[in-house]
This record gives structure tokens, sequence and C-alpha cells, in this order.
């Protein structure tokens, strides 16, 4: 009996190799076909792609640099299943960012970005969108205006000086990572809701907490943004990073609150509102709300301070409906000319919107608008936590890679050092100081290029079927550009592995041009918001630091390693250790 049925089980599945074989075909064949909508690049393997090739050390950014010489500027890799165009040089990279605009302007949904942005709307990780779009200008307007304020150059000084004080207790070498984190996040904290961490105490702790566990978990990018079914090998990681996240966002919105409750507001929101109601009643209404306003920075920043004085409603619908306006010239003028043919100068009655149903719709949208963007508390809850994560943790690492080319290049901080010294002597420096000390300036701009700390800046998406250095690549497709190659990219820079401030210079001078290949930042309509706070704030730090103190090896060691560590998110220097003396007793 057990035979019989034996046997005809085998007999019933004897076709089961044939459709496994068949099957495989398929994969394979739909494999190589879908690869040829794709540049070329090296060869992958079903299912697995090219992951093999990144099980050594060498971080990728370092590997597809390599790649280049083998497959040209733009090429895929396939991560699993996933095609990702790698583009490796700055003319591929000006022609997707600069020159096709916003053919790659999206963002991929990815689990990484979900861990960040939680259900928020965000910037950094947001896709491509209306919204995207109007929070970003309000949040680079608050920041731009921010970098050049006198509070950020005092706090700086502030800030630094406490830390100058606790360095300075140190009696043997240390490493200068948890005072770097410390002096970062206290800039950050206080200026967004005046808060001072003296020591990495738990709420500290908290802050830091999420991109760290990123870096430690996730060193080499998440397997299941590449390989689906892996997440269940990593669910856990997921979970303690959002754990993380979620008290870290605890922290930002208790804090948020207190900083709320002692807010007073000022008059500046309604100095908006006067403008705008007075311009209104010398002329005629709406024409000059249409055709007159223009969207400056001023507004901006106005705009972003009201949102978080919380205004009442109407003031902010206003405010919106402006924003709008300015920010999308071809609706404005379709609304113009709906009210020049529907009206001419005749001032508008209620009854005028059955006349004018574009200017209606737009009302209409507006007012759906204002409510999907998050306001008040969450607006600017949002941009605070935008600027807390995207800004540390690269400023931090930044940071710590200045201070180690410090310690290992002694005649390159002693002649910052006698810059400083003739053109401030002690005065704490200010934004404009950068024109008196081009050597510090361009010690800067050099760090940023050497360090290159976020090597592929974010992911991109073409939002559209495009086309880059003559491949095409379809819509949704991932891009990454390689930042750390073009910074490094010898067609461009003469001995780039080698640190040298003065290729910036000339007659002892910073060069007065825009930099080819020179993209720490990134390019284009995505480029890092924070640009001008992170220079600014780099910069003040620097000089304060210097003034005080001198930073150097510990004895014995003749120089540090200046080649990444093997991870690929980011490019993080290795561990080091230094020694910190005081220069003149100016901080006790
Ligand atoms: C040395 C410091 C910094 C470096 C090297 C850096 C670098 C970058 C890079 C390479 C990108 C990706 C650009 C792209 O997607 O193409 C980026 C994005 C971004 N950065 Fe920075 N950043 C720094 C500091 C800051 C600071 C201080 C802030 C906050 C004020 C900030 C806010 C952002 C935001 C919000 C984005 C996303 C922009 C978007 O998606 O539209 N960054 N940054």
């Amino acid at each position: 009996m057990l035979s019989q049925v034996l046997s005809k089980l085998l007999n019933d599945v004897g076709w089961l190799p044939t459709v496994f074989v068949g099957l495989l075909t398929f994969v394979v064949i739909r494999h190589f076909m879908k690869r040829k909508k794709y540049p070329p690049g090296p060869f992958p393997l079903p299912i697995v792609g090219n992951l093999l090739a990144f099980r050594d050390d060498t971080p990728q950014f370092i590997k597809t640099a390599e790649w280049q010489k083998k497959y040209g500027p733009v090429f895929t890799m396939w991560m699993g299943g996933r095609p990702v165009v790698v583009v490796n040089n700055w003319d591929a990279t000006r022609e997707a960012l600069t020159v096709r605009r916003n053919d790659v302007i999206g963002r991929n949904k990815t689990i990484l970005g979900n861990l960040f942005k939680q259900e928020d709307e965000d910037i950094m990780f947001a896709d491509y969108s209306p919204e995207w779009e109007v929070l970003r200008k309000i949040a680079h307007s608050a920041v731009r205006k921010y970098a050049v304020s006198e509070e950020l150059a005092e706090l700086v000084q502030d800030v630094v000086d406490a830390s100058v004080r606790k360095m300075l207790k140190e009696k043997e070498p240390f490493d200068p990572t948890l005072y770097i984190y410390l002096l970062v996040y206290n800039i950050i904290a206080s200026s967004a809701f005046g808060k001072r961490y003296e020591e990495a105490n738990q709420e500290f702790m908290n802050l830091k907490e999420p991109n760290e566990l990123l870096l430690t978990e996730f060193s080499s990018g998440i397997p299941g943004d590449l390989i689906p079914f892996l997440r269940i090998f990593t669910i856990h990681k997921e979970w303690k990073i959002k754990k993380a996240m979620d008290e870290y966002l605890a922290v930002l919105k208790r804090e948020f609150m207190e900083h709320k409750k002692s807010y007073k507001p000022s008059r500046l929101p309604h100095y908006v509102l006067i403008r705008i109601l007075s311009e209104v009643r010398v002329t005629h209404q709406l024409r000059i709300t249409l055709t007159k306003f223009q969207l400056n920075d001023d507004f901006c920043i106005l705009l972003f301070i009201s949102h978080s004085a919380g205004t009442d409603t109407s003031e902010r619908m206003l405010s919106w409906m402006i924003l709008l306006l300015g920010n999308y010239p071809n609706i404005q003028k379709l609304m113009y000319e709906e009210i020049e043919s529907a009206l001419g100068n005749r001032a508008p009655v209620q009854d005028d919107k059955h006349l004018c149903p574009y200017t209606s719709a737009f009302l209409m949208e507006s007012l759906r608008f204002g409510t999907v963007v998050p306001f008040g508390l969450d607006h600017r809850t949002t941009v605070d936590t935008e600027i807390n994560s995207a800004g540390t943790d690269t400023s931090q690492l930044m940071l710590r890679w200045m201070i180690l080319l410090l310690g290992n290049y002694p005649n390159i901080q002693k002649k910052m050092y006698e810059e400083i010294e003739s053109a401030l002597g002690n005065r704490a420096p200010v934004q404009d100081d950068k024109h008196l000390c081009p050597y510090t300036s361009a010690f800067l701009m050099e760090s940023l290029r050497f360090g290159t700390v976020a090597p592929f800046g974010l992911d991109h998406r073409t939002t559209v079927d495009t086309e880059i250095d003559g491949y095409k690549i379809p819509k949704d497709t991932m891009v990454l550009f390689n930042l750390w190659a073009q910074n490094r990219d010898a067609a461009y820079w003469k001995d780039p592995d080698i640190f040298n401030p003065d290729r910036f210079l000339t007659n002892n001078k910073l060069k007065n041009e825009r930099f080819n290949s020179y993209v720490p930042f990134g390019q284009g309509r995505r480029m890092c918001l924070g640009e001008k706070l992170a220079m600014a704030d780099l910069f003040l730090i620097i000089v304060r630091l210097l003034q005080q103190c001198q930073i150097s090896l510990p004895d014995g060691a003749e120089s540090a390693r200046l080649d990444p560590q093997p991870v690929s998110l980011a490019a993080i220097p290795f561990p080091y250790k230094i020694v910190v003396t005081s220069r003149n007793g100016l901080v006790k």
C-alpha cells in the first residue's frame, strides 16, 4: 500500500525538475533582458547581482570609483535584483542634476528613509513633490539667514570655549570624538531650543543614538533595501533603530514644547501682514498681491517664524497663499490673466468668484495644501529634526577629519594660527572674518574635499525616462552620485590623495572661481540644504579652537592614518588620539 502511494507521488511530481529548470531559465533570461535597459557595468549574477564584489573591506565608494577605470563614468551595478546606476564623474553629474534639472530629483522608497522620517513628511528623504519644494524653500531660507547671524557667532564662541576648558583638563592623549559630538550637538540644541549638555547624559545619548546605531548596525546599507526577503534577518536591528528614533523624537518634541511655552511672539509676523495689507490698501487689492509680490528670503524666514509662533489660522493661510504664488509663477500668471480679463481694474466683490474660476480653484487648493503640509509645532519640529539628523552627523564627522588633519600637519596648523593671530588677535571670529583668513578658509575647503563625509550623498531616483552621458535610464531607477570619486578625480585635482590647502589659493588669496568636480555638498536642486550653515559653523569653530589651543598627535606618533574606515555609508576616520595644550590662557 505504502509503496503504491510512493510510486504514485513520484509519478505525480516527475514534472517538477522540468518546471524548475524552466523557471530558472525564465529568471535568467528575464534578468539579462532587464540588464539591457540600463548602462552596462560589472557582470551581475542572478539574484545576488554584484553584491559578492563588496565582500572585502573596501568601502563601496572607493570600489565603485575604481570600477570607473573599466566601465567608464556611468555604469550599473546590481544590488541583488535592483539596478543602481552609479555616476562617478563631474560632467555626467552636472548633466544629470543641473542641465536636466528635475529628471533625477526624486528619492527612492527605502527602509532607511522610512526609519528616519517615520510617519512625517520630511525634506531629506521625501520624494519630489510640491510639498517638498515648499518645505525645502522655507527651511533653506531660514538656515541661510541663521548662518550669517551674530547669534550663531556668539553661540559658537561660547560652546567652543566650554569644550576647550574640558579638553584642557585631559592629562593623557585622548580620543576627541565625544567632545566633538558634544560641541556640535550643543550648537544645534542651543539654537533650536536654548539647551546645553555639559556631559553625555541620557538625553544627549538619545539624540545621538539613531545615527550611531545606523552606522554600527547597517554599516554597508540595509540588506532588505536590496533583496527584500533578507529583511527577516535584520528586522530586529530595524526595531532597535526605530526605538532609538522614537526616543530621539520624544526629546525634540519635549524640548520644543518647553521652548514654545516661554516663546514671546515677536512683532515680525505681523510686520509681514501689515506690509502686504498696506500695499493692498493703497493700490488695487488682488492685483498687487498677485503681480507685485516677489518671493524673497525675508518673507520666508518671517513665515517660518510665524508658523512656530502660532499665529492665527487665517493669517497663516494668507502667508501660505502668498508663498505658493511666489513659488508657482505660472499659476500666478494664469490667475492674473483671468482677473485682468474678467475684472480689469475694477475692485473685486464676493460674487466675482464665479467670473474667476481658476483663482477660486487656487484658493481651494491652497486650503487643501495648507492642511497637508504640517503647521505650527509639527512643521517646526520637522525642520528641526531635519537639521538635527542631516546636519549634526555630517558636521561632527567633518570636525573629526579636521582635528585629525590639524594634528597630522603641524606646519599647516602653525600657518593657520599665525594668520588668525595676526588678523583677529584674541577677538572671537565672525563670519566675515573668512576674508581675513584665506589660508584657514582654504584648509576648510580642502578638508571638505579630502574627507567627503557623505561620499554617495543621498540616493536619487529618476522621475522620468532620461539619459546621462549618452546612456538611456528608465524612470524610477536608483542613481548614486559618487561624490568621493569626483572630489578626488585626477582629471581635475593634481595629486588628489595629498592634503594640500594651497590648491585653493592664488597669491595668498582664495581663488575667486567655482571649482569643477568639487562636490562635498552634492549638486543641483537636491544639494545640501545646510551648506552655508555648515561652512559658517566649521569656520567659526576651527578659528576659535586654534585661537586657544594647539592640537598635536601624541609623542612618538609620526603621522596618523588618513584613509577612511572600511564602512560604506559614510567616510569616517580611524579612531585617533590627540593632545591639546593651551596657547595663551584665553580660556581658564
Ligand atoms: C560638513 C557638513 C555637511 C555635509 C558634507 C553635507 C553633505 C550633504 C550631501 C552630500 C547631501 C546630499 C545631496 C544630494 O542628495 O544630492 C546633503 C543633503 C542634505 N543636507 Fe547636508 N551636509 C552637511 C551639513 C548639513 C547641515 C548643517 C544641515 C542642516 C542645516 C544639512 C541639511 C541637509 C538636508 C536637509 C539635506 C537634504 C536636501 C534635500 O533632499 O533636498 N546638511 N548634505
